[in-house]
Formats: C-alpha cells, structure tokens, sequence
C-alpha cells in the first residue's frame, strides 16, 4: 500500500444514509469494516428514523455538507476503497464524483445502488436511475444490485432465474463505457507487464429475493466471465442489512488488498457465517430484523461482563481420569460440583485430543451458563476460543498472559500460576485477571509440582496487586488453616481430587463450601467487631 501521512491501515470511507435501527446503512458499514478489520470512516447522506418496522421518515444531508464532509475526510486520511450506499439526489451524485475527481482513491469504489429499504420504503426515487447509470457506474469498480434495483436500473425487467439475473449482469457491466474505454488501454499495458485484470469493473447482481430457491445464488461477472456464488440460504428474519454489509465487506477486504473475486466470495461467507450466528436473536419488534456483525451478542446475554474475584471462592479443577474411575462423565461431574457449591470450574484435560476436549468444552459450557458459574480452559487457548468459554488458566510455561489477553480479548478472564513475588508481578503487568498460587501442600494430581507452603502462598499474596486462589494438596481437613491467613487478596481454594477423586462430587464440594462458608463468617465477624471496637 501506498503511504500518505503515515497511514497504512486499510480503510474504507462509506458514504451513506444512516439508520437509527442501526441494523442497515452507515451503522451497517461501520461493524462490517470493525468486524473485518479494517477502519471506517463516514460520509452521511441522508438520516433516516428508522426501525424494525420500517422508516418513518427520512431528512437528506444538504449536498453542500456532503460535500463538506467528503472534503474532510478525503483531504486528511488515506482512503483505500470508497463505498457507496443511499445516495439521495444527482446532486449529491454529482458532488461525490467531484470530490473523487480532487482526491482519488487508491484501490476501488464500490458502488451499493440503494433504492428501496427492505421494507419497502424508497430511499433514493427513480429520477436518480439515469445519474446512476451515466455517471456513477462508469466510475465504480464493482456494482452490487440486488434483482429488484438490477429491474429498476435495467428499465424494469422481469428477473425470475440465474439465467435473467446473469443477462441482467452482462447488460449492467455494459453500462460502464467510459471505464471500460480507459481500461481497455490498461488491460494491454497490464497483459503486457503480467499483472492481473482487477481493475475491470465487476457486477453482482445479488439473487436473495429470487424466488423458490433454496440457496443464496449470486451472479458474479467480469465482463469475461460469469460466476455462479451460491450458498445455502439460511432461514431467518434477522436479514435487515445484509446489502449494505455485503458491500461493506467486499470494500473492506479489496481495501486489504485482496483481488476482486476474491473480496466478493469472503464478503458472501462472512454474511452468511454473521446470518447463521444471529438467526435466533430478538432485536425489535418488527419483521426487517438486524444480525449480529460482531458474532458476540448471544453469549452476552448470558454472560457475566466482568470478572469478579469472589467467584475464586470454591473452585473446582477437573480431571477425567478421576471421573472415569468413579465411573461418571466430564459433564455430570462439573453439574454436581456447581450444585455443591463450587463457584467457578477450570477444565484441565492434560490428554485429551483437540476434538473431544473442544466437544466437552461446549457441554460443560452449557452446563455452567446454565448455573451462572463460569468455565474456564487449563492452557488450550484454542479450545477456548472455539468454544466461547469465559477464560484460561495458563501457567509459567504455558502462553504467556499478555499473548492469551491479545488472543481473547479484553473480556475473558486469565488466570497465571505464580510461586513467586515476580511472577506475580508480571502476571498483572501482562494483564491477567487472578493468581493461582500454589503447591501449598503436596499433591499426587501433578507430577514434580515444588510446594510453596502456607508461608510461599503468603509472601505471594502480599505481592500480588492481583486477587489471589490457592491450590495444591487442598481438603477439607487443610482449607481452615489456608483461609485462615489475614492476607485479604486470598479469595478462596482452587481443588482437584478432593472434589473429583471421591464417589459423590456433590456432597464432597457441599462439605468444602460449608467449611469455607463457615470460616468467611467468622472472618467477617471478626472484622465487623473490631471497626465497632475502634481497632
Ligand atoms: C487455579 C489454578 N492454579 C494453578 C494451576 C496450575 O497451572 P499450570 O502451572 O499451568 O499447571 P497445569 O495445571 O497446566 O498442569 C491451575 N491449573 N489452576
Ligand atoms: C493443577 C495444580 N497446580 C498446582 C500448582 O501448584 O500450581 S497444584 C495442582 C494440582 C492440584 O490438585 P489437588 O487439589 O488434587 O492437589
Ligand atoms: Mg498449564
């Protein structure tokens, strides 16, 4: 990519409506481009108060403050791609085309001709039809109708099958003379120099209202060849905005730098992938329902946003050979725990193939959603990720903190083992969430595992800016004396086999909770009495 000011992110600029709905326009193009990695700045045309019912009114920007912001935008930052989407007037046609003639792009415009809302409701009338056809589409690289504006554009003809929608896109490409003139003169220099023809102008003429089929077909055509781009059709009202993010996406991806074709067939898979995540969510109460671009509403309904650290309270580790011994599965076993108290789970599956770990990631996850209580993934940042559980438990040799937090994101909770004063420190300066310290005592659970005591725990705690579990050798005999430590950033006892390795989980972590209940009471008595005693 070319420098200009030191910019090199890629970026698309979107000039379009907006719709307070936010599931379409602008807003639309904005989580396309932030889901897709790519910056996303705004040039707004008209704004629309809109909703899932549909538009109730619609205010177009004066063209002179298009202009202004055209100008403002185009005249400081690097724009890769432009992206078009209700464009009111020929006026505003005119003035988008000026502003490209002063400050040209360097990759591509990407032209979405809006017409009609999907409800229905026209947003840009039909006396546009001709600036479309004369002036903008002889600009733009690629074209995205859908059939209902492919008619319009094409003085209303009928589009029932692939074979129209395919004659509608030859008929469409052949719109674009001057362009195809310029370039005619580049596709020689370019045969000549063995560089590809990306830079011809393209049309998809998008086929999702084409009746009785069961995909998604559309036609993709270079003005060389036709592509059929089919995939199937997912069955879901949570549609609204799927032109303008389709767009969005083939703009974002050329403005990376991939070819046309390319761009188009990634932008269609994220659609659907977006679709399919989102066909169950209830976002309004109309029929033209948002989806979900970021992939990430439906376990937030679930959720909890932000860790607490009295969920360290009980927290229970699990291990499939103890549960396999006692004849019971992963997903009964971590049921019966968060029955018997346990207030967060870690799966720790030291063998385990990548696909039966991920498989009971996903059944224990439900499990805990279900409970509140949330699961966290022993070293397999993968499984984590695949599986959407809330966190890891990583330790010293494992991926580093500060990698798992740029992997997962700021809202999942890492936990780090620390046996020392600068591991904990580092635990927090590389992000994570809580310390697992230990061994406290000696264990049989892992193998060459040095013991730290009660005193290594102590001296952690007192390091630690962090909230701080204990685990190592932890029972129901011992778990007094760890509580019993004043160190205030000590929230609880993380166990294993005194959970797992025992016939009944349920009435094993029912016991340790008592007794940890037992002790914070008392530890809260204690405190209470001495503010009221003034010590
Ligand atoms: C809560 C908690 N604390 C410490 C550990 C140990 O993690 P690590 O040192 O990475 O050892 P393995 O568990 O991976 O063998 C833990 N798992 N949980
Ligand atoms: C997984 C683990 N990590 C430890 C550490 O010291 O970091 S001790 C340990 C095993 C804990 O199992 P149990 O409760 O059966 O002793
Ligand atoms: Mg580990």
């Amino acid at each position: 990519m070319i420098e200009k000011n030191g910019d090199s992110i890629p970026h698309v600029l979107s000039v379009a409506g907006s719709d307070s709905g936010a599931g379409a326009g602008i807003q639309a193009d904005l989580k396309a481009c932030a889901a897709r990695g790519v910056y996303c700045s705004t040039v707004i045309t008209a704004v629309t108060a809109q909703n899932t019912l549909g538009v109730q009114g619609v205010h177009d920007v004066p063209e002179d403050f298009v202009a202004q912001q055209l100008k403002s935008v185009l005249s400081d930052m690097q724009v890769d791609v432009v992206k078009t989407g209700v464009l009111p007037s020929i006026r505003v046609v005119k003035v988008l085309l000026q502003s490209l003639a002063e400050f040209p792009v360097r990759a591509a415009l990407v032209v979405d001709p809006v017409m009609v809302s999907t409800s229905g409701d026209v947003l840009a009338g039909s006396s546009i039809l001709s600036s479309f056809r004369e002036e903008l589409f002889p600009m733009a690289d690629i074209v995205t109708p859908n059939i209902k504006e492919a008619s319009a554009l094409l003085g209303g003809i009928h589009l029932e099958t692939v074979a129209d929608m395919c004659n509608a896109a030859k008929l469409l490409h052949a719109l674009g003379p001057r362009k195809v003139l310029k370039v005619e003169r580049l596709r020689v220099i370019l045969q000549v120099i063995g560089e590809a023809w990306d830079v011809f102008q393209n049309v998809l003429v998008k086929g999702g209202d084409l009746p009785d089929s069961l995909d998604a077909v559309d036609i993709f055509f270079n003005g060389e060849r036709f592509y059929e781009l089919r995939l199937s059709r997912i069955k879901t009202r949570n549609t609204h905005g799927t032109g303008c993010t389709l767009a969005s996406c083939i703009a974002a991806e050329l403005a990376k730098g991939s070819p046309m074709l390319t761009s188009v067939k990634v932008a269609k898979r994220y659609v659907e992938t977006a679709l399919e995540y989102s066909k169950e969510i209830l976002i309004g109460n109309g029929s033209q329902r948002p989806f979900d671009h970021s992939l990430r509403l439906k376990s937030g309904f679930h959720r909890k946003e932000v860790f607490n650290p009295s969920d360290l309270f009980l927290y229970a580790v699990t291990d499939s050979g103890m549960n396999k011994k006692w004849g019971r599965s992963m997903v009964d076993a971590v049921g019966a725990a968060i029955q018997g108290g346990a207030t967060i789970v870690q799966l720790r599956e030291k063998d385990a193939e990548t696909q039966d770990f991920l498989e009971t990631a996903k059944a224990c996850l439900a499990v805990c959603r279900s409970y509140g209580v949330p699961l966290l993934i022993n070293d397999r940042i993968d499984v984590a990720l695949a599986s959407d559980a809330d966190g890891v438990h990583v330790g010293q040799s494992d991926m580093p903190a500060s990698a798992a937090r740029t992997l997962l994101g700021p809202e999942k909770i890492i936990g780090v083992s620390c046996k020392t004063i600068e591991q904990a420190q580092q635990a927090w300066i590389s992000g994570a969430d809580y310390i697992g310290s230990g061994g406290v005592y000696s264990t049989n659970t892992k193998a060459n595992n040095p013991t730290i005591g009660l005193d290594g725990l102590k001296t952690v705690c007192l390091a630690s800016k962090l909230p701080v579990v204990a685990i190592g050798g932890i029972n129901a005999s011992n778990a007094g004396s760890v509580m019993k430590m004043e160190v205030p950033n000590l929230k609880g006892v993380a166990v294993v086999s005194a959970l797992f390795d025992r016939e009944n989980v349920l009435t094993e972590t029912k016991k340790l909770h008592d007794l940890l209940m037992e002790h914070h009471h008392r530890k809260s008595n204690e405190i209470h009495a001495r503010q009221l005693s003034g010590k």
